[in-house]
């Protein structure tokens, strides 16, 4: 049995206060790629984790994995589980979530029970719920408040890593002042008016992440630069950053001439998921 750990991306990321636990309150609209990690399980006596991938060897396959705590809190019998590692690790599409999130449906499909409540899940972390489902979602709260998006037109991304892992916490820790929710219409008329859209919209968590990776005040204005991108942003807390484009041509383009010019950057293009 296999699930496909989607990467996640904040098209949007506004952040507008702060709980009395220090966790700050997000308004996001979030979408997914046809792109992602690949878990595998297999029954076993006991639960084990291997790795593999691109990116298996910047991670530890020990109990603090988020497979494995994901596979601990579903509980049941023992499972061999392997995970392919395809996205970069600490780098704003919740890779590490996505991972739990897949955790979490491979388990349930294979010992045939209930998924639990989405909510439940940010005690393993804040992406978790909105990652057990690919469709877009409008996230609140913490990660625990999630509702139905209007449906989106076809759009595409091209999404860059420069390589530099970006720890969330330091992102956080240097936001001076929060912005206002979002204002998300109740349709899209077409790929112009969506664009139109976000480009209105922030990620709030720019401004501080470019101060903990500075690369990125060259990764956005290339991404921006590109021909046919309506839009460059960062996603989540960094450093991946996402251009996006109305045909599948643009993008695959797109994403040629940045692998040309950067041989180190990771740089994915993809199409926006559409339902769950
Ligand atoms: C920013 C987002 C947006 O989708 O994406 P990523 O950058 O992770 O992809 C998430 O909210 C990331 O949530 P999550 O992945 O659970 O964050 P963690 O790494 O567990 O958080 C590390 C630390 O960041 C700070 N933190 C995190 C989430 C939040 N809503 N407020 C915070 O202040 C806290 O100091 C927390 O201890
Ligand atoms: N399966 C996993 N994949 C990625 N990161 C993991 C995983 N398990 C634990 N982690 C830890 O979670 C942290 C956040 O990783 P990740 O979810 O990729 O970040 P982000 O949500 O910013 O993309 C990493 O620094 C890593 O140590």
């Amino acid at each position: 049995m296999r699930e496909l750990a989607r990467a996640k991306i904040n098209l949007t990321l506004h952040v507008t206060g702060r709980r009395p636990d220090g966790l700050h309150v997000l308004d996001s609209l979030v979408v997914f790629a046809e792109c992602g990690d690949v878990l595998e399980a297999e029954p076993a006596s006991t639960l084990s984790l291997t790795l593999d991938g691109p990116f298996g060897s910047a991670l530890d396959a020990g109990g603090d994995n988020l497979v494995l705590r994901a596979a601990e809190r579903m509980g049941g019998p023992g499972a061999a589980l392997r995970l392919w590692k395809n996205l970069p690790v600490a780098s704003g599409i919740g890779g590490g979530s996505a991972d739990a999130a897949a955790a979490v449906r491979l388990l349930a499909r294979m010992n045939g029970g209930a998924l639990p409540e989405a909510a439940t899940l940010t005690a393993l972390g804040a992406d978790v719920p909105v990652c057990l489902s690919a469709a877009p979602q409008r996230m609140r709260g913490i990660g625990e408040e999630l509702s139905v998006a209007p449906a989106l037109p076809p759009a595409w991304l091209v999404l860059v890593n420069p390589g530099v892992p970006v720890a969330t916490a330091r992102v956080f820790a240097r936001l001076e002042r929060f912005g206002r929710p979002i204002d998300l219409p109740e349709r899209f008329t077409d790929f112009h008016n969506f664009a139109g859209w976000l480009r209105e919209q922030r990620n709030d968590l720019e401004a501080p992440a470019r101060a903990v990776a500075p690369v990125l005040d060259q990764v956005l204005p290339e991404l921006a630069a590109l021909p046919g991108a309506a839009l460059a942003r960062m996603s989540g807390s960094g450093a991946t950053c996402f251009a996006l484009f109305g045909s599948d041509a643009e993008a695959l383009a797109a994403a040629e001439t940045l692998r040309r010019a950067h041989p180190g950057w990771w740089v994915m293009p993809t199409a926006i998921a559409a339902s769950g």
